[in-house]
């Protein structure tokens, strides 16, 4: 453990017992710029993005920014999303950059000091990456992760059609190429308790048994996939099984669309947070 502080994994479990197990992510849409009467350029985004921090930044336990959404104004929107990050950090949310990142190993190095070392402008609590390079191109965002209590969230089972004629291809060893993900994930978490800080990205869209196991890996199971993407809280338990302790429920668009009203969003955030709660078995 650095710096004194707790694991990304503990910290993330304490957020969910004490917030409750919602991330609601930051994707500033250009539609949905239109639709809160904003203009589709940088301010429009600092609008909306620190809207969103101010209605949700001190009550959900995860706030998920999209880097895409800022990248595409340049450095002004890098700034933007330098600020939302701290603002959001500072209210109490773990931030989750959605950047889905992974390259060979040299330069995932860079990747992870750019958002893991707590010495960078860009630093936040934990980063998505993609495995499709070979798990252990990865390592480099492990290990920067867990020296500095950090996180990050592999993709796994994603909530698009199209990532199970990848992800559940059968390897030589007769195990998929989501379960070897899975397990390599399992094997850095083993032992560590309450919750290990690599997690996986499962979405809740992903129904109809696939037979992987997401007990074992015992860390934080994002699920997107929720709201505009179709799926529901009812589909959690027949997605993730015994697994749904671990599941952080995660939604964009649906709450989105119902600002830039800051009262109307919270509410939004806290109907799905309690519909989620009740699919979890969770404390409303
Ligand atoms: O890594 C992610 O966050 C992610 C993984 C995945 O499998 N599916 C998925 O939709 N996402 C992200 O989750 C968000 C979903 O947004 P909504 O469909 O609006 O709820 C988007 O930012 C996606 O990029």
């Amino acid at each position: 453990m650095a710096d004194g502080a707790a694991s990304f994994g503990a910290r993330l479990d304490a957020a969910m017992s004490t917030r409750g197990a919602l991330c609601v992510g930051v994707d500033p849409h250009a539609a949905l710029l239109r639709a809160w009467g904003l203009p589709d350029d940088a301010s429009g985004l600092e609008r909306f993005a620190r809207t969103v921090v101010e209605a949700l930044a001190d009550r959900v336990a995860v706030l998920k920014p999209q880097s895409a959404f800022f990248e595409r104004f340049g450095a002004r929107g890098i700034a933007v999303l330098e600020t939302v990050v701290a603002e959001a950090r500072a209210a109490g949310a773990l931030v989750v950059l959605d950047v889905k990142r992974g390259d060979i190993g040299s330069t995932a190095q860079a990747y992870a000091d750019a958002y893991l070392d707590p010495a960078s402008p860009l630093a936040v609590d934990a980063v998505t990456v993609s495995p499709y390079l070979g798990f252990g191109s990865l390592r480099p965002f492990v290990d920067t992760a867990l020296a500095h209590d950090r996180g990050v969230f592999v993709l796994a089972l994603t909530s698009n059609p199209e990532g199970p004629s990848v992800q559940h291809a059968v390897a030589a060893d007769g195990r998929t190429v989501a379960q070897t993900v899975l397990d390599e994930i399992a094997a850095v978490n083993a032992g560590v308790s309450p919750l290990g800080s690599v997690g996986a990205v499962v979405g809740a869209t992903i129904t109809g048994g696939t037979g992987h196991d997401l007990a074992k890996v015992n860390g934080p199971l994002l699920a997107p996939g929720l709201g505009a993407q179709g799926a529901t809280p009812a589909d959690l338990a027949s997605v993730f099984g015994s697994a749904l302790p671990w599941v952080l429920p995660s939604y964009s668009r649906e709450v989105l669309q119902n600002g830039p009203d800051v009262a109307a969003l919270r509410h939004a955030a806290d109907t799905v947070r309690r519909q989620c709660a009740s699919a979890l078995g969770r404390p409303a």
